[in-house]
């Protein structure tokens, strides 16, 4: 057994996890593997145990009572009496955390051992994990090294390389299902899981501990977080934030900018708290979401008392919340008289108090000592806001709807007429499709207007091959043909008589189908407008196929530049950003491959497949929401409408119109090669090409894993 393995010998303080780090890196490079698995884990266990001290030492000293104050300034003392009262309490509890670092760590420990912040970013990348697991399979300890590995792919799910590594972990002998485990992540989010899946299966009694504990140690978690706020690597960084930013000025400006960024920092702590290892968004209003299910778990199992507990907790965050409040009327009537000792949970009581009291403090340095603050917190009454703030927040909204929460599926009143109308039927909503705004709806076309949309596409591409234009490889893999026919390029084929001008009408007829429909299910108040209409076939190339790797259209957002890394998604060209839903109609299914799936926006995990057929639209809002890919067509051709609705009337389709202007006039205008001379537009991706380096590899089903 290598040194490090063995337990720590207790109270020994701790080397600073910089060093150790650095030691260890160095011994992985020389493949001293023993020695590097040893200083890693004392690393990783130093770095522990600093927040560990830090936490401890700020909570002991908070609740130190002031005994070495003088007393309190009498009545008679003059103004600018709390300034020393101020300045001691600051010094005293200097001294106590100094006093309690040297007594945990030895003198001047906790300074001493400050973590740096590219090795501070490291860490939270878990990019010790990477090192350890390829020295534990050195050492062949499989299990470890397996553990290692899970446990960085858990907060690196975008890492190629680890993805195909822990492919190979899972086909040897040596590694069990339950070595994949997660060394690192908070157990808060277990419990979490397992409340609400519990609760998924109307299990209230068992989902109840569960989620008491979620409550309890995110709580915990948060106070850990704050902790962090003022230690020392907090002033580093804010050090490096303030370059060149000027001088703070004078002492009091210096306080004050100082505690402004402390304040910052915890403010942001919930969020950090809220989002998973891995992911880049936080679990929305995580506090407030798990106080609900509380409530609801509590009522369900009839604890009367505890249901109005948490949702007298819930209130305080959303006072005028109309379910809760009516909720509370009842249990009060149940119980008859009013139960003095019944109140809101003290821990929640304490958390929204004290963040209420930093937030006005915050609000107040931005109003008048320009600080910025971006209150992560959508619970916060609007009488905290600034005036000024709060109209800038307004014209945000309205300016840019898109940055909201992904809007919830509508109540299907609005659309049903309209669906039965047609006969078309919704085959799966959002919910069914693990997602926000996504329907596959069937039936929008017959089969013999498939018939008549392939044949159109068959034709125009033919008529491209007669005038020298080769169906080309598609923009996203070698191993697939690509055509693709706009309803402008088909009306022109169809005056020239290269085609039937009843596919072209149809074309532009079924165009206008999937956009009514899209409206009345999607944007019922507000209308929406066809902004591109492609129909594109995507044929397998024949003896090409074996062992392919790549998708047919590699995971992407429709309106955004998606960045599988950090789950970003920005909304600027070369994107497409006026689009704000996307249809895909589909023709056939005599294909093989060729699914249509969708992905967090890691752009690995699936969370929905559609298969392709006749009549079948897939339709979405084309956002961040949204990443979807196409699995590789491995036979025969696959042929599809993609249409992109917009709200902005300015991005509405002109070609459109001038197809419906062609069709309309005489027909053949013989003598004229419309099909050499325009190409037609590209499909979106091949504007990306980021997109493709990054997603371009077959993404992975989680559950796989
Ligand atoms: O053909 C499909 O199913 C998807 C195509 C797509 O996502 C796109 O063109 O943006
Ligand atoms: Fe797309």
């Amino acid at each position: 057994e290598p040194p490090g393995l063995a337990p720590p010998s207790p109270g020994a303080p701790p080397q600073a996890p910089d060093l150790l780090y650095a030691d260890g890196l160095r011994a992985y490079a020389a493949g001293a593997w023993a020695p590097a698995v040893a200083l890693l884990r004392e690393a990783l266990r130093s770095r522990a145990a600093l927040g560990r001290v830090r936490r401890d030492c700020g909570a002991h000293c908070a609740a130190e009572p002031g005994v070495s104050l003088p007393a309190a300034p009498g009545p008679d003392s003059g103004p600018g009496a709390w300034e020393p009262l101020l300045l001691r309490a600051a010094l005293r509890r200097a001294e106590c955390l100094t006093q309690c670092g040297a007594r945990r760590l030895g003198p001047g420990g906790a300074a001493r051992l400050r973590v740096g912040s590219a090795v501070r970013d490291a860490f939270r990348r878990r990019e010790p994990y990477n090192y350890l697991q390829r020295a534990y399979y050195q050492l062949k300890k499989l299990d470890l090294a397996a553990a290692a590995a899970h446990t960085f792919f858990v907060a690196n799910p975008a890492h190629l390389q680890m993805r195909e590594d822990m492919a190979k972990y899972r086909r040897m002998s040596g590694v069990r299902p339950q070595s994949f485990r997660d060394l690192e992540t908070p157990p808060y989010w277990a419990a979490f899981d397992t409340g609400l899946e519990h609760l998924g299966r109307q299990e209230a009694g068992l989902a109840l501990p569960w989620l008491e504990e979620a409550l309890q140690e995110s709580l915990a978690q948060v106070e850990s977080c704050r902790a962090g706020c003022e230690g020392p690597e907090e002033q580093e960084r804010e050090a490096e934030e303030e370059e060149g930013t000027g001088s703070q000025g004078g002492l009091y400006e210096a306080i004050a900018g100082h505690w402004t960024r402390v304040l910052q920092c915890r403010q942001r702590c919930v969020g950090d708290v809220a989002t998973r290892p891995g992911r880049s968004l936080p679990v929305p209003d995580f506090l407030p979401t798990q106080l609900r299910r509380l409530h609801e778990a509590h009522a369900q199992v009839g604890n009367l008392s505890q249901a109005m507990e948490n949702v007298l907790s819930f209130l305080l965050f959303y006072p005028e919340d109309e379910a809760a409040k009516t909720a509370l009327d009842r249990y009060q009537a149940q119980l008859g008289e009013p139960r003095p000792g019944l109140g809101p949970r003290e821990d929640i009581q304490r958390f929204v108090l004290r963040s209420l009291g930093e937030k006005r403090q915050l609000y107040y340095a931005v109003e008048h000592l320009g600080a910025s603050f971006k209150d992560p917190d959508p619970w916060t009454p609007a009488a905290f806001i600034p005036e000024a703030l709060r109209e800038k927040l307004r014209e945000d909204q309205e300016k840019r709807p898109w940055d909201d929460e992904p809007p919830q599926p509508k109540p299907l009143t609005h659309w049903k007429d309209v669906l039965l109308m047609e006969g078309v039927t919704l085959t799966q909503d959002a919910r069914q499709l693990n997602g926000s705004e996504r329907a596959v709806l069937d039936g929008l076309l017959t089969p013999a207007e498939c018939g008549v949309l392939l044949q159109l596409a068959k034709d125009a591409a033919e008529a491209g091959a007669r005038s020298g234009y080769r169906g080309r490889r598609s923009p996203h893999t070698p191993h697939e043909r690509f055509e693709g026919l706009t309803v402008l390029k088909a009306a022109q084929l169809a005056r020239a008589g290269a085609v039937g001008s009843q596919g072209a009408q149809l074309l532009l007829e079924v165009s206008e189908r999937v956009r009514s429909l899209t409206q009345a299910y999607f944007s019922p108040d507000r209308p929406l407008h066809l902004s591109f209409t492609h129909l594109v076939c995507r044929s397998a190339i024949e003896g090409e196929q074996a062992q392919r790797m790549d998708l047919s259209h590699p995971v992407h957002a429709d309106n955004c530049v998606l960045d599988p890394d950090t789950g970003e998604c920005w909304r600027e060209p070369p994107a497409y950003t006026y689009r704000d839903y996307s249809g895909l109609l589909y023709l056939n299914d005599d294909f093989q491959g060729g699914d249509l799936f969708f992905t967090e926006p890691n752009a690995l995990t699936v969370t929905a497949q559609v298969r392709p057929r006749c009549g079948r639209l897939v339709a979405f809002s084309s956002g961040v929401e949204n990443p979807h890919g196409v699995w590789a067509v491995t036979r025969g051709r696959r042929c599809a409408l993609a249409l992109w609705h917009t709200w902005a009337p300015e991005h509405r389709e002109q070609e459109w119109m001038e197809a419906k202007e062609l069709l309309r006039g005489p027909e053949k205008d013989e003598g004229e090669d419309v099909a050499s001379r325009d190409p037609g537009p590209e499909p979106p991706s091949r504007r990306l090409p980021r997109l493709q380096d990054k997603a371009g590899k077959p993404p992975r089903i989680r559950e796989e894993l």
